[in-house]
């Protein structure tokens, strides 16, 4: 489980999250939505440690994030955030088999060889995986970083929009994984989306965010509705029920 507890979050003095307190249950699929800059990926961040939590707390499991060593929480949790700068001269796989660097620190073995081919497997990257990043479309380099946070083998997997330049296609098939993932594997997945359609379609639960609030929490029926859509999201879009699951009609 991830709970959050009482977090707010300034950057440069300017309030961006507000007192947020939240449990992520362990296992299944919760996606975070809302608006452009509701606060989201900051929230992401926060939950990896990627920023420092000043105000509040945040645990995984029994973890209190800030007090363990970066070693500890990569071996629970994996992040892909929104901008990844890596060097474009990486090859696909040499990528992928980063996942594995808080496990063998630079000595890999057998079974790290097996999880990265089973990664390179698992998201269709086999033909590409000699490529370098930009010898590759976008969508197959985002599909390529998540395969990276798979190799990594945690309990806990974080993907902010992970998407993004994705066809439908390609995004549906990443969803498909993903939610593999979590029925097959038992893995925690909290992922940033911007399409509600996608993650009333596959996430568990939803969390709605609004200007550093939470908005609205629970499953898709409970969460996805016109009122949502005007209030939070400043839109008329109007919801219907398709074999019993909320779709907006954009
Ligand atoms: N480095 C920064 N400096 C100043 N303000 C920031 C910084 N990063 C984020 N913010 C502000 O914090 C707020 C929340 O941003 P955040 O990226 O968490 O939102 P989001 O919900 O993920 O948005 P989006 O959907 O557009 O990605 C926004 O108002 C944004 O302008």
């Amino acid at each position: 489980m991830i709970r959050v507890d009482q977090v707010s979050h300034q950057i440069g003095g300017a309030p961006i999250l507000h007192d947020i307190s939240l449990e992520i249950p362990k296992g299944g699929i919760t996606a975070l939505i809302g608006p452009n800059g509701a606060g989201k990926s900051t929230l992401l961040s926060l939950m990896a440690r990627l920023q420092v939590l000043r105000q509040g707390e945040i645990h995984i499991d029994d973890m209190q994030i800030g007090k363990v060593s970066d070693r500890v929480l990569a071996r629970h949790l994996a992040i892909m955030a929104q901008s990844t700068h890596v060097s474009a001269r990486l090859r696909v796989e040499e990528l992928v088999a980063f996942g594995r660097y808080p496990w063998h620190r630079g000595r890999p073995g057998p079974e790290d060889h097996a999880l990265v081919e089973a990664a390179i497997a698992r998201f269709g990257l086999g033909p590409m995986r000699a490529r370098f990043l930009d010898e590759i479309s976008g969508g197959q380099r985002q599909r390529a970083f998540v395969a990276m946070a798979f190799a990594q083998d945690t309990d806990y997997l974080l993907l902010d929009e992970p998407l993004n330049n994705l066809d439908i296609a390609g995004a549906r098939s990443l969803m498909r994984l993903l939610r593999q993932m979590a029925d097959e594997d038992g893995k925690t997945v909290v992922i940033v989306l911007h399409d509600i359609n996608y993650a009333a379609r596959f996430a568990d639960r939803i969390v709605a965010l609004h200007e550093g609030r939470v908005a609205a929490q629970g499953p898709a029926a409970e969460v996805v509705t016109d009122a949502l859509l005007r209030d939070v999201f400043g839109t008329d879009a109007e919801v219907s029920v398709i074999d019993g699951q909320p779709v907006v009609l954009v």
